[in-house]
C-alpha cells in the first residue's frame, strides 16, 4: 500500500467516522443545514477481487490513485461479496467480439454498407448562445461509409482492415491489431471553394481579424463562426500564405523556403501516424505507470486530422516564424483578442528580425507570440518571475507557477517539452502547433484561457491563468459532496459543448485535465490531444484515429476501430469522469474485454458479440415516439438474431451489463450517464442532447456571467467547493507528498 494510499485512508477514517453501507445504491443524502449533502460509496466491481483483470485489483497494485479509493472503501467491498455471494454463479458466458459477419474482407464492406446514417441522435432544437457548427452532424457509425463521413469514402475498407474485425472470435488486439500505417487520410476529390485563397479573401479576413479585435471587449459575447478553431487554423493557413505568396514583408526574414502552397491549393490533411514518443510504455497495452500517481498518462497522437499546414521546415525556428508570419501580417491569432500592440514584442521585434532562429538574440529574449491583453514591451523574463513550484508534467510539458511582476498575479506556465530524438521534427511542430491555435483561439469561462504564448531561451511557454486545484486532488481529498460533483460535471459539459460547438473535441477529458479555482469554476486544460471535426459551413464529419486519451477514460470505439467520431469519444470520458467522482475509483482499467470489469459490464445485454453492441445503430425515431421512451441500453432492443444470447440480460442482476455500473451511482442521474455510456458511439447521447436533460437542467452549477463588459461569478446556492491544502492540491504536489513519505 502506497504511502499516499495510508495517508488518505488515515484522512478518511477522521472524516467519514462511521463506514458506509454495503451494496446499496449511492443516494444523495441532505445533511442537517439541508444545504449540503454526503454520498454515500459503493464499490462497483467487488465482485473481481481476486479475478485477473480486475479492476479492484489490478488497480490497487498499479494505480495509485484507484488503489486509494479502493483501499478507502474496502468495507464495502466485504460487505458486497457477502450480499452477492458466489461471483462464479453471477459470471455470465464470456462474451466474444466476433465479427457479425464470417468473412472478415466483407465484413469491412458489409459493416460500412449496413450502418445506415446516424440519425436523430444530434438532432433537437439548441436553444444556445453558442453557435453550433457540429450539431448537424449525425453521430457516425466507426468506420461506416456513409454520409456523415462522406469525405471520407474509400477509407472504410483501410481502416477495418488492420481492425479486431479481422480476428473473429479473438480479443481485440486492439493496439497492435489498428495498424495506423493503413489508415488513409480523407480523400479529397475537389477543392472547396472556401479554401480557395485570394488576395480579396484575405483581405477579408484581415478585415474581419482587425474588426474582432476592436470588439474584444466582450470576449464571452457570441462566437461567430469564423472563430471557431478551424476558421483560426484557416487565419494561420492565410497568413503563411500571404507571407508565402504574396511575398515576404519588406524588413523580414526572406530565408525562409518559398511556399508550397497555393492560392488553389490546401494544405494535405497529415496522415495519421502514431507519435513515436507515446509509442512505448505509454502504450495502453495494459501497463500502467506505476511511478505516475495521476491517472494513467495521456496517449496522445497528434490530432491527425488538423488541417494545418504541412510544415516544411520544422525547427522551433521555424516554427517561430510559422507563428510570427501570422502576427506580421498584421492578424491577430484570436478573433476576440486584439492584435499585438504596436508598442508589443512582436511589432518591436518584427522591425529587427532579420534573423529569426533560437541563435538570434531577438528572437530567444521573451518575444511573444501572442498575447490577449496588451502587451508590454519587457521580454517575458523581466515580466515573470519563477515561483519554482511544479504543478505537474505529462507528455506534452511541464507547468510551472510563474508570477507577474507588475501586479504580483500568478499564472500556470507551460514549457512544452523540447523534441524527443525519435520523434520527427514535423509530428512535433504539429503537436505544438495545435495546442497554440487552440489555446489562443478558445473563449469561454469553462476552457482554460490562455494569456500569452511566449518564445524564449528557446523555448515555447504558454502563460495561462491559474487555477488553485486539480479536480483530481479534490476528488482525491474525499470531501467531495453530491452536489460538489454534480456542479462539476455539470461545468465539464458545458464546456465539452462549447468545444463540440466550435468542431472541436477535446479527446483526452480526465479529471487530470479538469482544474478548478477558488470560485468553484471548472476549466478544461491540456488541448494536446484535441482534433477538429468539423469545418465552418461544412457539415462533413472529419473522423478521428488513433488511440488517443488515457486508458481508462477512453471509449471502446477508441481501441477497436481506426477511425471514429471524436464527439461520443468524449461524451464517454465526461461519463467516466462523473464516475469516478462518485465512485472513488475507475468503473475499468480499459474497455477491452481482457478487462474483466468491462467485459461484465459489456455482458447481460442478450448478445454475445461486442462488434455487434458496438456498431448498434439507432432505432428509427419512430420508435421513441411509439414508446414515448428514451432508449437506455437497458431498453434499446437487440436483433432478432440476437435473442437466444449466452448473455442474457438480468436487470436484477447488478454484476453484469449495464447497471453493474449505473447501479451505483445516484439513481437520478442512471438513465442519462446509461446512455452517456452506451457502447454503440452511433446510440450514444450527444452533448446537446445531454445539456437538455432533466436532472442537468436541475443542477445547481457554479457559473460565469458575462456581460460583456465584467464576468461575474455566480456561485451554485446549494453547495460549496471543496478546497485541499496547496500542498496537495496539484498533481505535482501529490506526487511529491508520496516521494517524500516513502
Ligand atoms: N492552468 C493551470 N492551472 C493549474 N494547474 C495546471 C494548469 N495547467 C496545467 N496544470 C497542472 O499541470 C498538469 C499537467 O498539465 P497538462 O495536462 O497541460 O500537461 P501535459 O503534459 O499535456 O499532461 P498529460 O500527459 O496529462 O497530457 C495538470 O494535470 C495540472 O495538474
Amino acid at each position: 500500500m502506497s504511502s499516499l494510499t495510508k495517508l488518505l485512508q488515515e484522512k478518511r477514517k477522521n472524516e467519514v467516522g462511521a463506514a458506509v453501507s454495503g451494496a446499496a445504491p449511492v443516494r444523495p443524502q441532505m445533511d442537517n443545514s439541508g444545504s449540503h449533502s454526503t454520498t454515500t460509496v459503493t464499490m462497483v466491481d467487488s465482485s473481481d477481487e481476486g479475478e485477473p483483470g480486475s479492476v479492484g485489483r489490478s488497480l490497487e497494485a498499479q494505480v495509485n490513485f484507484s488503489s486509494s479509493f479502493i483501499n478507502a472503501n474496502s468495507a464495502h467491498t466485504a460487505t458486497m461479496q457477502e450480499s452477492t455471494g458466489s461471483l462464479t454463479r453471477d459470471k455470465p458466458a464470456p462474451l466474444s467480439i466476433e465479427s457479425p459477419h464470417t468473412d472478415a474482407s466483407t465484413a469491412t464492406t458489409t459493416i460500412g454498407q449496413s450502418s445506415p446514417q446516424a440519425a436523430s441522435s444530434s438532432g433537437g432544437g439548441h436553444n444556445r448562445n453558442v453557435p453550433s457548427l457540429s450539431c448537424s452532424i449525425p453521430y457516425s457509425v466507426p468506420n461506416s461509409n456513409n454520409g456523415a463521413s462522406s469525405s471520407n469514402t474509400g477509407s472504410a475498407a483501410s481502416s477495418v482492415s488492420s481492425s479486431w474485425l479481422e480476428h473473429s472470435g479473438l480479443m481485440p488486439h486492439n493496439v497492435s491489431a489498428i495498424d495506423s500505417n493503413v489508415i488513409s487520410s480523407p480523400k479529397v476529390d475537389a477543392v472547396e471553394p472556401r479554401f480557395v485563397i485570394t488576395k480579396q479573401k484575405f483581405q477579408k479576413s484581415s478585415m474581419d481579424n482587425a474588426a474582432n479585435a476592436a470588439q474584444h471587449a466582450a470576449p464571452n459575447s457570441s462566437i461567430s463562426r469564423s472563430g471557431s478553431i478551424s476558421s483560426q487554423l484557416g487565419n494561420l493557413f492565410f497568413a503563411k500564405q500571404q507571407k508565402d505568396t504574396y511575398g515576404s514583408t519588406p524588413g523580414k526574414d526572406v530565408t525562409g523556403p518559398s511556399s508550397s502552397y497555393h492560392g488553389s491549393s490546401i494544405p494535405k490533411p497529415v496522415r495519421a501516424r502514431r507519435s513515436s514518443l507515446y509509442n512505448g510504455s505509454r502504450q495502453p497495452s495494459g501497463s500502467y505507470q506505476d511511478s505516475f500517481i495521476g491517472s494513467p498518462s495521456s496517449l496522445h497522437e497528434n490530432p491527425p486530422n488538423q488541417f494545418i499546414p504541412r510544415s516544411r521546415h520544422s525547427s522551433i525556428a521555424d516554427l517561430k516564424r510559422f507563428f510570427k508570419k501570422g502576427q506580421s501580417a498584421g492578424m491577430s491569432m484570436s478573433p476576440n483578442t486584439p492584435p499585438v500592440s504596436a508598442g508589443g514584442n512582436i511589432s518591436s521585434h518584427a522591425s529587427n528580425t532579420s534573423s529569426i532562429g533560437p541563435s538570434s538574440h531577438s528572437s530567444t529574449n521573451g518575444d511573444t507570440i501572442y498575447s490577449s491583453a496588451h502587451s508590454s514591451t519587457l521580454p517575458y523574463s523581466k515580466r515573470y518571475a519563477k515561483t519554482g513550484e511544479s504543478l505537474g508534467a505529462g507528455a506534452g510539458g511541464s507547468v510551472k507557477l510563474v508570477r507577474r511582476l507588475h501586479d504580483n498575479k500568478v499564472f500556470a506556465v507551460k514549457e512544452f517539452r523540447t523534441k524527443f530524438e525519435s520523434e520527427s521534427k514535423r509530428d512535433y511542430v504539429k503537436k505544438i502547433t495545435s495546442e497554440y491555435c487552440i489555446g489562443t483561439t478558445l473563449r469561454h469561462p469553462n476552457i482554460i484561457e490562455t494569456v500569452e504564448i511566449v518564445y524564449d531561451n528557446n523555448r515555447i511557454l504558454q502563460v495561462m491563468e491559474y487555477c488553485d486545484y486539480d479536480l483530481f486532488a479534490i476528488v482525491m481529498s474525499n470531501k467531495m459532496s453530491y452536489e460538489e460533483i454534480s456542479c462539476c460535471f455539470k461545468q465539464i459539459l458545458i464546456g465539452v459543448q462549447y468545444l463540440h460547438s466550435m468542431g472541436l473535441a477535446h479527446r483526452d477529458l480526465k479529471l487530470d485535465n479538469c482544474v478548478i479555482n477558488r470560485d468553484g469554476i471548472v476549466k478544461l486544460i491540456d488541448f494536446g490531444a484535441a482534433a477538429v471535426f468539423s469545418y465552418p459551413f461544412s457539415k462533413t464529419l472529419v473522423e478521428s484515429s488513433g488511440i488517443v486519451g488515457s486508458d481508462p477514460y477512453l471509449a471502446p470505439e477508441v481501441c477497436i476501430f481506426t477511425k471514429y467520431d471524436p464527439r461520443p469519444v468524449d461524451v464517454w470520458s465526461a461519463a467516466i469522469i462523473f464516475a469516478c467522482m462518485i465512485l472513488k475509483k475507475f468503473p475499468w482499467k480499459i474497455p477491452k474485454l481482457k478487462d474483466n470489469s468491462f467485459k461484465l459490464f459489456c455482458s447481460g445485454r442478450n448478445c454475445d458479440s461486442l462488434s455487434a453492441l458496438v456498431t448498434r445503430t439507432p432505432e428509427p425515431p419512430s420508435y421513441d415516439k411509439a414508446t414515448g421512451s428514451t432508449p437506455t441500453p437497458e431498453t434499446t432492443p437487440v436483433p432478432a438474431a440476437q435473442a437466444s444470447s449466452n448473455n442474457p440480460a438480468d436487470p436484477e442482476n447488478t454484476n453484469i451489463g449495464p447497471q453493474r455500473l449505473l447501479h451505483s451511482l445516484p439513481e437520478e442521474c442512471q438513465s442519462l450517464i446509461g446512455r452517456m455510456v452506451d457502447l454503440a458511439p452511433a446510440c450514444r447521447i450527444s452533448i446537446d442532447q445531454i445539456m437538455e436533460d432533466p436532472w442537468i437542467q436541475s443542477i445547481d452549477a457554479c457559473c460565469v456571467v458575462d456581460d460583456g463588459v465584467t464576468a461575474k461569478v455566480v456561485p451554485g446556492k446549494t453547495h460549496t467547493h471543496t478546497q485541499v491544502d496547496q500542498s496537495e492540491a496539484h498533481i505535482a504536489g501529490l506526487e511529491k507528498k508520496k516521494k517524500k513519505q516513502k
